[in-house]
């Protein structure tokens, strides 16, 4: 049922045609531009086409061993048509890019900033020449000069820039949802930002590069299969270099400019020349779903991933985890309950906190210590606490386990009315937070999230690929296992600290797996860079963008499955493609072989099969295919090959086939089809 059918990706068919048509012309001058030869030797094997069509151009004019200079004209021409078609798929792939990259340039343009002086005051300058730790203040209608986290303020932010959805988020200070993105625009109040990247290093700037494809690194994938190519290169060449002695021993001689062309019909031009663009094609992918990768390498390693662990609040729920009721435990009055849950807040600055104080502001008045006679605790993620100490009083609230360690208690020995309540909340996917003051437990605070729609049905079709889901939370184990059933995950690991979900992503890499892990929390950095595809939510913190290698704008856990589509077809595409180059390079060589010996061992009559007029029109018709078979295949490079879900093995058998098998047939029909024309047009 799951049976792979590899075809054309058709999903962006209508929107390629009509980008192609504006694209085509500009990309048609950068195959002439990109005839450099600084660019031309970043693939060694068009470099060695180039070369050979330099040497053609100069046998033109004395082809000698009876070739016409009619046919080593056409031969040169072609030669330099395989080299310019290679570089048009590249521009093509470029391109795409390109419009994207302009409009968010556009919007940078002359942007200035807010600048905070030491002395406290403001002066304007260049949003370009803002550096890392900057201070700045930005208010309603203005845009955030930069990437940055929220130090004071709470502010709705339009990051329709960016991520091209026109919805406003949140912005504030402290908690998971401080990170703000440079060029989106404050539509309310102001915010006090500490900058975070220096210049060039912003998302941004990341995004530009990643769209012009202007810094594209080699993938390691890449380099090996680039060796490869060389290596092949080098074979074919030795191959071209010991026909003439074999031609020699029989009194006969191939002249210079068929070796030259024989050795290009030979060498892997067809995957030589497109491998750049199947790149440029992946991450351009990629930058259309809104995802920004650090490097080829992570989108690779999404195509082979096996585990993808998931953060739960913020990242699989929406992560605004508000107070929604407050539960007195026995002997404790509603408001003995308020005004302790009210001090172990009143200094925490997470979302969390804040909903506390509110909700509780709008049920009592109650009186604030004077600031400076309390000393605030803030929330770890370590010991899962927050609090205040005051009047020789430690009031503090937290994870249940956090909150009875703290007051020396047994899950068992807590009343069991208190006990009760617990799990109700936590039964229903809320989070319970124990209040205490000193060794007295007053009572729960009920936390309430909800899971993001759509999660579950993505979780299956990941699950059909092959990828286990693991949510990793420090939250208590049936908080997390309600909210893992309503999402259907495979597996869970509650009450983990930063050092818990680290060690479980190093268990599963040490079992040779390559992991994925999606997070917003600062909590969440380490396991985000231990990871071999870190995916930061770019709603969540400036730590956690920084760790990854992927951030998605739209802040949806469930984009994996849309990368780790990307990685695979960008893995097929290039197998598929390089099958097709090799199979077709070896046809190639015995489908003009007899030709080319034709005239020395007339006895090779026999195997000339093809038929083919004549060795000049063996050759030409071989570099005409060469070339144009780049040609037809720039769609397939681009649109890449659509993987569907199926295990490995079954892909690779499923490509061999159509793509070994195809691309030993087509040169036989292509060649002899370019034959009869040529021919036909008196062209030989
Ligand atoms: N402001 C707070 N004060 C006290 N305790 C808190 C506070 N916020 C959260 N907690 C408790 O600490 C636990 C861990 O919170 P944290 O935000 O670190 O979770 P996490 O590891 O990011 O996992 P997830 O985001 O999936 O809940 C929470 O489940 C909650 O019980
Ligand atoms: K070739
Ligand atoms: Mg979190």
């Amino acid at each position: 049922m799951n049976m792979p059918i590899p075809e054309v990706n058709s999903r962006h068919n209508a929107k390629d045609q009509t980008r192609f048509a504006a694209l085509w012309r500009p990309a048609l001058v950068q195959a002439f531009v990109k005839l450099d030869p600084r660019q031309l030797k970043r693939s060694p094997v068009m470099l060695v086409v180039a070369l050979t069509a330099v040497l053609t151009t100069v046998l033109c004019f004395a082809p000698g061993g009876g070739v016409s200079t009619g046919v080593a004209v056409q031969i040169a021409l072609w030669l330099w048509f395989t080299v310019l078609f290679a570089n048009f798929a590249e521009a093509l792939a470029e391109g795409r890019g390109k419009a994207r990259a302009d409009s968010l340039k556009a919007g940078s343009q002359g942007l200035t900033a807010q600048r905070r002086l030491r002395d406290g005051s403001y002066e304007t300058v260049a949003a370009s020449a803002l550096r890392k730790d900057d201070l700045v203040r930005v208010v309603a209608g203005e845009m955030i000069p930069g990437d940055g986290e929220v130090i004071e303020g709470i502010a709705a932010v339009n990051e329709a820039a960016i991520t091209g959805e026109s919805a406003p988020v949140i912005r504030e200070s402290g908690g998971d949802r401080s990170a703000v993105t440079g060029n989106t625009r404050l539509v309310s109040d102001w915010l006090l930002v500490r900058i975070t990247s220096n210049p060039g290093e912003s998302t941004l700037d990341r995004m530009i590069a990643l769209v012009e494809g202007a810094k594209r690194q080699k993938t390691p994938n890449e380099i090996a299969l680039d060796i490869l190519l060389i290596g092949l290169t080098l074979i074919f060449l030795i191959v071209v270099v010991t026909l003439q002695p074999f031609a020699h021993f029989v009194g006969g001689s191939l002249p210079l400019i068929f070796l030259a062309a024989l050795l290009v019909t030979l060498i892997p031009t067809t995957i030589g020349g497109l491998l750049s663009a199947i790149g440029i094609a992946g991450m351009d992918r990629l930058v259309r779903l809104n995802v920004i990768a650090r490097s080829g390498r992570a989108v690779e390693a999404a195509g082979d991933v096996h585990t993808l662990m998931l953060d739960k609040t913020g990242t699989i729920t929406f992560g605004n985890r508000r107070c929604s009721a407050l539960h007195a435990a026995p002997g404790i009055t509603a408001k003995e309950l308020g005004e302790g849950a009210l001090l172990a807040s009143l200094a925490d600055d997470t979302a969390e906190g804040k909903s506390i104080v509110e909700y509780l502001r709008q049920l009592h008045d109650f009186v604030d210590p004077p600031a400076g006679q309390f000393e605030a605790v803030a929330f770890s993620a370590e010991t899962r606490l927050s609090g205040i100490d005051f009047q020789q009083h430690r009031y503090r609230k937290g994870a249940v386990d956090a909150v009875l360690a703290f007051v020396g208690m047994q899950r068992l020995e807590m009343p069991a009315a208190l006990a009760r309540e617990v799990e109700r909340i936590a039964q229903s996917g809320g989070t319970p937070l124990l209040v205490c003051v000193d060794k007295r437990l007053l009572g729960v605070i009920h936390l309430k999230d909800v899971v993001k729609p759509g999660i579950r049905e993505r979780f299956a079709e990941l699950r059909k690929l092959g990828i286990r889901t693991v949510m990793v939370t420090g939250d208590n184990p049936l908080t997390a296992a309600a909210i893992a059933a309503e999402a259907g995950v495979d597996d869970v690991l509650a009450e983990a600290t930063p050092e818990k979900k680290l060690a479980r992503i190093r268990q599963e890499q040490n079992d040779g797996r390559l992991v994925a892990m999606c997070g917003d929390g600062a909590n969440d950095a380490p396991a985000l860079a231990q990871a071999d595809v870190g995916m930061a939510m770019n709603d969540g913190t400036q730590a956690a963008r920084e760790a990854a290698n992927m951030v998605d704008l739209d802040s949806d856990p469930t984009k994996l499955l849309d990368v780790v589509q990307v990685g695979k077809e960008l893995l097929v595409t290039r197998g598929a493609l390089t099958t097709f180059s090799i199979a077709n390079d070896v046809a190639k060589y015995f489908a003009i072989l007899p030709a080319l010996f034709a005239a020395i061992y007339p006895q090779l009559g026999v195997l000339n099969l093809m038929q083919l007029a004549s060795p000049q029109s063996a050759i030409l018709s071989a570099i005409v295919f060469n070339a144009l078979i780049i040609i037809v295949l720039i769609p397939l490079a681009l649109r890449g090959v659509r993987v569907q879900a199926a295990s490995a093995a079954h892909l690779l058998r499923r490509n061999l086939l159509i793509y070994g098998l195809g691309g030993i047939v087509v040169p036989f029909a292509g060649i002899k089809l370019i034959d009869l024309l040529l021919n036909a047009l008196n062209l030989v």
